[in-house]
């Protein structure tokens, strides 16, 4: 049995009750914390936690200590959006941008998906897998402790499976959770340009069946926007994906009003995520569902979009979660510490609110808010450690620096 019991943590951030699995907007004010506390992992699950004058005089035998100096202690952040395999980076695009092409400019001119899909063709599985490795390490660094990653730069059968097959790998060696999603819609490939209806045919008839039988995704994900999937391919996608027992996460309302974030919902989306662009017939559909509103700050703030209206989201009760969007063409970062500073400067949400979204929220976005993303008895002990801070206003203050100096995964300091 291994066991590690961190002492003198400044302040245990997130100790939600157990039953509590999802903040809806309001909710999302309440981030519980316990000061001057001690936490106990046990064969990689949380244990015990309480404050310091209350810790047992029994404790396990083979137990590792560390003392967390007043540091903090968080669940670690749960990203629930991203796109971490792929072949090479964009900064050619990054500095079309500079002189002034817009996103869908430099999509149109044949960057963007397409550039990236071109790229991965020709890679390999191991190199994918290496690139992509080193990507969710640096992720992993920086205090994530849970991710979700889509396919979507194959665009091909082969390159779509290819990508799959790198997400089962990552998800089998490394020691935190990986959701993956099908994106095969995320833009329609060269060859398609002019026969939508043929590639739509592709996804459901050859690469669906061959995702599910191979186990390879959790979600069906689509790019419901103008310019690349229509409301009724998206309908017609998630109505093939659920005969699979795919659910839908949706990518919504990132450029305009799109009806992703209506379609959505019909579908019983686990969340839709973007809307950088919403409406009260947006908010109110949402507010009638289950569905999680994932805004992605930094894709807004490297691509110059508008921000999400965070706020109007919340005053309506709709639970929002945060996630980096890490890929090579509008985010390329996986920062989540960066994530929810821009959460709270942009967004304007409070600490509070920006923690909950990134964690538990985060967590419920990957419908793993049962295992992960708070701190509470049972849960996996994915944790990290920050300096000694005078607040938890500090962590996202003291944005583009991180806080944190120690990570937990499965209990042990990695
Ligand atoms: N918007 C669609 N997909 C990605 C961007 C993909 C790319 O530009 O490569 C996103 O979430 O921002
Ligand atoms: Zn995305």
């Amino acid at each position: 049995m291994s066991a590690l019991l961190i002492t003198n943590i400044g302040c245990l951030t997130g100790t939600h009750p157990q039953d509590t699995l999802m903040l809806r907007g309001r909710q999302m004010q309440e981030l519980p914390v316990i000061d001057n506390a001690w936490i106990l992992c046990e064969d990689g699950k949380i244990a015990d936690f309480g404050k310091m004058d209350s810790l047992p005089a029994q404790l396990p035998n083979a137990l590792h200590r560390h003392d967390a100096k007043g540091g903090f202690v968080f669940p670690s952040w749960c990203d629930s959006h991203t796109h971490i395999v792929f072949a090479a980076p964009r900064e050619e695009e990054f500095v079309m941008k500079i002189d002034g092409k817009s996103y869908e400019d430099i999509a149109a001119a044949g960057g963007g998906i397409l550039n990236s899909a071109r790229k991965l063709q020709l890679a390999s599985e191991e190199e994918l897998y290496e690139s992509a490795a080193i990507r969710l390490n640096d992720m992993i660094r920086q205090g994530t402790g849970a991710v979700e990653i889509k396919s979507g730069y194959g665009l091909s059968t082969d390159s779509e499976l290819k990508m799959l097959r790198v997400i089962r790998r990552l998800k089998e060696s490394f020691p935190i959770p990986v959701k993956a999603s099908f994106l095969a819609a995320h833009a329609y490939p060269a060859e398609y340009k002019n026969d939508h209806a043929g590639y739509i045919k592709l996804i459901t008839d050859v690469m669906l069946p061959r995702v599910a039988a191979e186990g390879l995704a959790d979600y069906m994900d689509t790019f419901c926007e103008q310019g690349f999937f229509s409301v009724e391919d998206t309908d017609r996608l998630l109505t093939e994906a659920a005969r699979y027992g795919l659910k839908p996460k949706i990518h919504a309302n990132q450029l305009s009003i799109s009806g992703g974030v209506q379609v959505g919902v019909k579908h019983h989306a686990v969340s839709v995520d973007h809307l950088e662009v919403t409406d009260e017939e947006v908010i109110q559909s949402l507010q009638s569902s289950n569905t999680i509103a994932t805004l992605l700050p930094s894709c807004s703030f490297y691509i110059n979009i508008p921000f999400a209206n965070a706020r109007g989201l919340m005053n309506a009760d709709i639970p929002v979660a945060l996630a980096s969007d890490y890929n090579p063409g509008s985010t390329p970062s996986g920062n989540m510490n960066l994530v929810v500073s821009l959460a709270c400067i942009k967004l304007r949400m409070r600490p509070e609110e920006a923690i909950n979204a990134a964690t538990l929220n985060g967590a419920a976005a990957l419908e793993l808010s049962g295992q992960t993303g708070s701190i509470a008895k049972g849960k996996m002990a994915n944790l990290f450690i920050t300096r000694k801070m005078p607040s938890l206003a500090f962590l996202p203050y003291s944005f583009g620096q991180s806080q944190i100096e120690t990570i937990v995964l499965g209990g042990k300091i990695s």
